[in-house]
């Protein structure tokens, strides 16, 4: 059997869950005021092109989506009547419909892309209510998880026909309104005399007098569109008991002119007046949605992106003295629509910058225990990774499970370096692997800290050469910067300069002007070991090992002194504080030389920056309390004056 809409469901509901359904709609959703014929919007050459050298490498990461989502549209309520045995005419029995399904956003740190969302999701319609005073099913809600960094932004269009429908929609409203509140009138006229009439019947029925049958009166004329306007709104807002007559009844008619008059007054109110909708719908509906979740959502507390339609009204609810058995119950409103536009910005606390084929993954596979691809050629990573980096009380962290990775030994950073010993065999390496460090269970965790390993740079990137901008993005998150030059490169100063002219750049296009540079802490020389060719050798014997070494002390020292330079400078600018100086660590990520140095200097500055943040923190409460007493005090003078 085929089953409407069969893809948009499963996946749907594949990439959500489920949220317990113990909700209440105290308030009714505005009906069919939402645009929903959304256009597709331009997507920017860049995001296409660069999307589409990633597909080229099997790569399923998503980190720009754009999708539209709905919320289910509530159910009709129930007009049924009682019955039993005995009871021939029971009272009203339909129950309400079911709330259309809402749709929730969530950041959850157990996905990292965006890969797994369907370009539209719809929360469940709600069911009609039935007989016995049984109420619809509500829709299912949808919950959209994206990953934590992820920037959240509704698109909206000014679309002419759009508007235009909505002032036609809001007209015919007019009319009905107008037609149904001379109906209303008329039959209220009508019932006046009615009553009237029976009284002075009974009067002179009492007294043996022939009375005059009741005469109706005449009827209003209502001019023709304005009915037929009603008769369209009655369609859109009313289910009817079968056969049910109900054109010229006065309680169907007051019922109907309070629900427009509900319905016009909040199409009023929404054109002007900010809105609050649901406790925790953020935005108003001026501004468009605009999220940074730079922290994971509570599951118990995901935002409410659409609420669902309003569920319709069984019969009962129109029981009153004048109306016993109401033959018609409400339709459920229609859910909303929104087009959003998703943008992952992942980003660990420190980033690693660098020219392709720099080794940065091989530096972030030395430092961590994640293993991004490694390979000699450029572009190898297409997207970010992350690891963390743990560090242990006994001075040993996480990532190469070698015996050197100790930090204790290592007490100051070396000028120079060299390498000085070979890769070890595989049967050593086995051997390594399969011993278990002796302090491995008594050691406890000092720090921790997560890397990204970002997607090689190249001249221009900032001007959307090469693959694009799309990867700077990421770095943008992270707290601190690391450049990674190829120190065997034939000029690694050119190399530094031109990082520093990109990320420059896309800086000041996107407004962070100079940050990006600030957030610098250091620059790994890479590749040392190409310098001495891995092997033990006394300079002096061999002239070539000699004049390698010595070409990579040159580089080295032209490295630190270019540093020093754009050190002073940016601390002249006012970019950098003075205490942020750069450090330059050599080492050979490939053999793994060296990196404690690097491990120590990145838990500094890990530790520097969070001492940072907490300050900043402590400094904002502390104003907040500032301003509260002043205020507080402002309150109590005002008061003592009175
Ligand atoms: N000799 C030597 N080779 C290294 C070192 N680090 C990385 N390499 C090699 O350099 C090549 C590129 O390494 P990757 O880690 O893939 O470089 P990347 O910077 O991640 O490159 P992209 O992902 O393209 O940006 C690989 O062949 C590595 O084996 C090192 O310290 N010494
Ligand atoms: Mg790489």
């Amino acid at each position: 059997m085929l089953v409407a809409r069969p893809f948009f469901r499963r996946t749907a509901q594949e990439c959500t869950c489920r949220l317990s359904p113990s909700r209440y709609y105290a308030t009714a959703a505005p009906i069919a005021s939402t645009s929903k014929e959304l256009l597709e919007p331009a997507k920017t050459k860049q995001t296409r092109k660069s999307d589409w050298k990633r597909r080229q490498e099997g790569s399923n990461f998503v980190d720009t989506l754009s999708l539209n989502i709905h919320s289910g549209k509530g159910g009709a309520g129930g007009v049924a009547f009682h019955r039993e045995k005995f009871m021939a005419k029971g009272p009203p029995s339909g129950g309400p419909g079911g709330a259309g399904g809402s749709v929730y956003l969530i950041a959850s740190p157990s996905v990292t892309s965006l890969s797994h969302l369907p370009r539209t999701i719809r929360g469940g319609p709600g069911q009609p209510g039935g007989g016995s005073w049984l109420g619809g099913k509500r829709g299912e809600d949808m919950v959209i998880r994206v990953p934590v960094g992820t920037v959240v932004k509704e698109v909206r269009w000014e679309i002419p026909s759009e508007i235009e429908r909505e002032a036609a929609e809001r007209e015919e409203l007019e009319w009905a309104w107008d037609a149904s509140k001379i109906r209303l009138a008329e039959a209220e006229r009508r019932d006046r005399r009615w009553t009237a009439w029976k009284k002075k019947k009974e009067i002179a029925e009492k007294e043996g007098e022939i009375w005059e049958p009741f005469e109706e009166l005449d009827e209003v004329e209502v001019e023709e569109h304005k009915q037929q306007a009603l008769e369209r709104v009655r369609k859109q807002l009313f289910v009817m008991y079968p056969l049910a007559d109900l054109a010229s009844h006065p309680s169907f008619l007051y019922s109907e002119h309070q629900l427009l008059s509900k319905l016009l007054s909040r199409q009023a109110a929404t054109t002007g007046k900010k809105t609050r909708r649901r406790k925790t719908r953020i935005v108003t509906e001026e501004e468009p949605l605009f999220l940074d979740l730079t922290k994971p959502t509570p599951l118990s507390d995901p935002i409410l992106l659409l609420s669902g339609g309003q569920p319709g009204l069984g019969n009962p609810t129109f029981q009153s003295a004048d109306d016993r058995s109401p033959k018609y119950a409400t339709k459920g409103g229609d859910g909303e629509s929104m087009r959003l536009e998703f943008e992952v910005k992942a980003g660990g606390e420190v980033g690693l910058v660098g020219m392709p084929n720099a080794g940065k993954s091989t530096l972030l596979r030395a430092l961590t225990s994640s293993t991004p691809r490694v390979a000699s050629y450029a572009f190898t990573t297409l997207n970010p990774h992350h690891g963390t980096c743990v560090l242990y009380s006994d001075n040993t962290f996480s990532g190469p499970r070698s015996p050197t990775a100790s930090i204790s030994d290592t007490s100051s950073l070396p000028e120079t370096f060299s390498a000085t010993s070979q890769l070890p065999s595989r049967a050593e390496r086995r051997a390594n692997s399969t011993v278990p460090s002796p302090a491995a269970t008594e050691r406890t965790e000092v720090l921790r800290f997560t890397i990204t390993d970002n997607p090689g740079l190249v001249p221009q990137s900032s001007l959307n050469v090469g693959l694009g901008y799309a990867f700077l993005r990421h770095v943008e998150r992270c707290s601190a910067l690391v450049y990674v030059v190829d120190l065997s490169s034939a000029d690694p100063v050119q190399a530094l300069e031109s990082l520093r002219t990109e990320l420059r750049e896309y800086a000041r296009m996107k407004g962070l002007d100079g940050e990006l540079e600030g957030r610098i802490r250091g620059v790994v020389a890479n590749k040392a070991d190409l310098f001495g060719e891995g092997r033990e050798v006394d300079a002096d014997e061999d002239p070539a090992m000699r004049a390698s070494a010595e070409e990579g002390q040159r580089k080295l020292g032209e490295l630190m002194a270019y540093v020093r330079g754009v050190e002073k400078e940016e601390i002249e600018q006012g970019i950098r504080k003075a205490e942020d100086s750069i450090w330059v660590v050599p080492l050979s990520a490939k053999r793994r030389e060296n990196v404690e140095v690097l491990v120590k200097q990145l838990a500094e500055t890990v530790k520097l920056e969070r001492r940072r943040v907490q300050e900043a923190e402590e400094e904002a409460e502390r104003l907040l309390e500032e301003e509260r007493e002043a205020a507080l005090a402002k309150l109590e003078g005002l008061r003592s004056r009175r």
